[in-house]
């Protein structure tokens, strides 16, 4: 299959490179020529494991030539398929910014105007039930004067690949959704995913493409209510003393809950749970419905950064004094810092008159734009060293071995938001839920 891919971030480059390695012919489409340059010249334009590999192995120098990408739209006419993966943002007031989708839909709909064949369009970015029926395809429609369904197709496939393990859970996915509104458009993604189906064994979701774009709120929607109710539990076992880690691997051991996402601590962040759930909650208003259920998710993943800091102000006052971050990546294994609990720490820290000192394996440059005044440090021991207070908000590896490099700190009170560190000795430790 010939496969041209609009957007090229997170999604885009690796949905192309997987794609690619899956043996179909991709074209990139982006408007940033850094990444195009990148791409062509066989290197990753992210961080995500094992990517760099994949685009080393099927574009540049030495590939097998199934990978390329360019600015210029006009490559979709040499495919079969477009997948969409643009941004969708999201308004002041959390609903979804589909202005990106419009504009690109537009372009893709003026390109394919001059294509006589057959072409399916799929839709794999987030976007609120009905978008895709009801705005992308009359964009496409009217900038293309054809008609859906008739001369071009229309498909939405969510994506649930997590950044730092992106690679990997596209390659072996729990699930692929095809959500399609005409026979020959699901022919097409079906002739995309059959590769991917037969080397995972991944089941197969077939629906419409307004179900398809409720899957993936629901899904994100309740993964970020399991955080939040976990961390809710995790609460009030602190206020009773009990360690939330043991009741969470209690409970995992019915099969109804699951182990996963059980790990509570100073919440969830990344650039699609807060942004999706903002989304579906303001569409759900938009309808008249009170999303309770996803209000109480936010307002506790809200709330545990400040019981963060109190437990801290409880042992210490850090005015004037120097207090260490630990971790300023959303999660380990990647350098980004969208909506990170270290963001709403450092304020609370900054709020208080502290000297923040910060540490991060690799999201340093990515902080170092949203907070100019604070310093940063290349090792854990240089941020520790006579610090007056450690907060831990990312559990990377070299944070979860520290040890004695807690013994160059000042006054040694540590508050632990991800269970990083093992409680000893000669530190003042105070977990956030255990
Ligand atoms: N990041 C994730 O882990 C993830 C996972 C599942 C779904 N999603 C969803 O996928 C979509 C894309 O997310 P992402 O994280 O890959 O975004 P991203 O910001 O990493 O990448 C988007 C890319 O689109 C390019 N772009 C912007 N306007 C363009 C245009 N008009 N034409 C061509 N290219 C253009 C940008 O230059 C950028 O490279 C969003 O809807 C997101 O919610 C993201
Ligand atoms: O038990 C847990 C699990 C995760 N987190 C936090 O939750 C956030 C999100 O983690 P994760 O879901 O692993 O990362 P994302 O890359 O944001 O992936 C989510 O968002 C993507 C974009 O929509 C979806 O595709 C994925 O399925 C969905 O997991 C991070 O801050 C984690 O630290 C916890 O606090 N406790």
């Amino acid at each position: 299959m010939r496969v041209s891919i609009i957007g090229s971030g997170y999604v885009g480059t690796t949905v192309a490179a997987c794609f690619a390695d899956l043996g179909h012919e991709v074209v990139n489409v982006d408007v940033d020529q850094e990444i195009v340059d990148a791409i062509n010249d066989g290197e990753a334009p992210i961080h995500e494991d094992g990517l760099a590999e994949l685009v080393a192995d099927h574009a540049g120098p030495d590939d097998t030539g199934r990978l390329e990408a360019t600015t210029d739209y006009a490559a979709v006419l040499d495919t079969d398929v477009t997948f969409v993966c643009l941004p969708t943002p999201q308004n002041d007031d959390g609903s979804i910014d589909l202005s990106i989708m419009e504009a690109a839909a537009e372009q893709l709909g003026t390109t394919l105007a001059t294509k006589d064949a057959w072409h399916t369009v799929i839709v794999k970015s987030t976007v609120i039930p009905g978008s895709t029926e009801e705005t992308i395809t009359p964009i496409l429609e009217a900038a293309s004067d054809k008609t859906a369904g008739d001369d071009f197709g229309v498909g939405m496939n969510p994506e649930f690949l997590r950044e730092g393990t992106a690679v990997h859970d596209f390659l072996d996915p729990d699930k692929v959704v095809l959500g399609a509104d005409d026979e020959r458009a699901l022919e097409d993604m079906y002739a995309v995913f059959d590769p991917l189906i037969e080397r995972s064994d991944a089941p197969v979701v077939e629906t419409d493409t307004r179900t398809a774009e409720m899957i993936k709120y629901a899904n994100n929607g309740f993964l970020a209510a399991k955080i939040s109710l976990i961390n809710d539990i995790g609460n009030i076992c602190k206020e009773f003393g009990i360690d939330a880690y043991e009741v969470a691997d209690a409970i995992a051991l019915d099969d109804r809950i699951g182990e996963q996402f059980l790990r509570s601590g100073v919440g969830w962040g990344g650039s699609c749970f807060e942004k999706d759930t903002a989304a579906i909650r303001a569409a759900a208003r938009q309808q008249d419905y009170e999303p309770a259920m996803l209000d109480a998710a936010i307002a506790v993943n809200n709330r545990q950064p400040t019981r963060l800091l109190s437990l801290m102000d409880d042992h210490v006052d850090v005015a004037g004094e120097r207090v260490a971050v630990l971790g300023l990546a959303f999660k380990p294994g990647t350098d980004d810092i969208r909506n990170s609990r270290a963001i709403p720490v450092i304020e609370g820290l900054q709020a208080r008159g502290a000297e923040v000192v910060a540490y991060d394996p690799v999201a340093i440059e990515h902080m170092r734009e949203r907070f100019l005044d604070i310093e940063y440090v290349d090792t854990p021991e240089a941020a520790l060293t006579e610090a007056d207070a450690a907060l831990v908000v990312t559990d990377w590896e070299e944070i979860t071995a520290l040890d004695e490099e807690f013994d160059a700190m000042r006054t040694p009170v540590v508050v632990d938001g991800r269970r990083a560190i093992d409680r000893r000795d000669g530190i003042v430790y105070e977990g956030l839920t255990w």
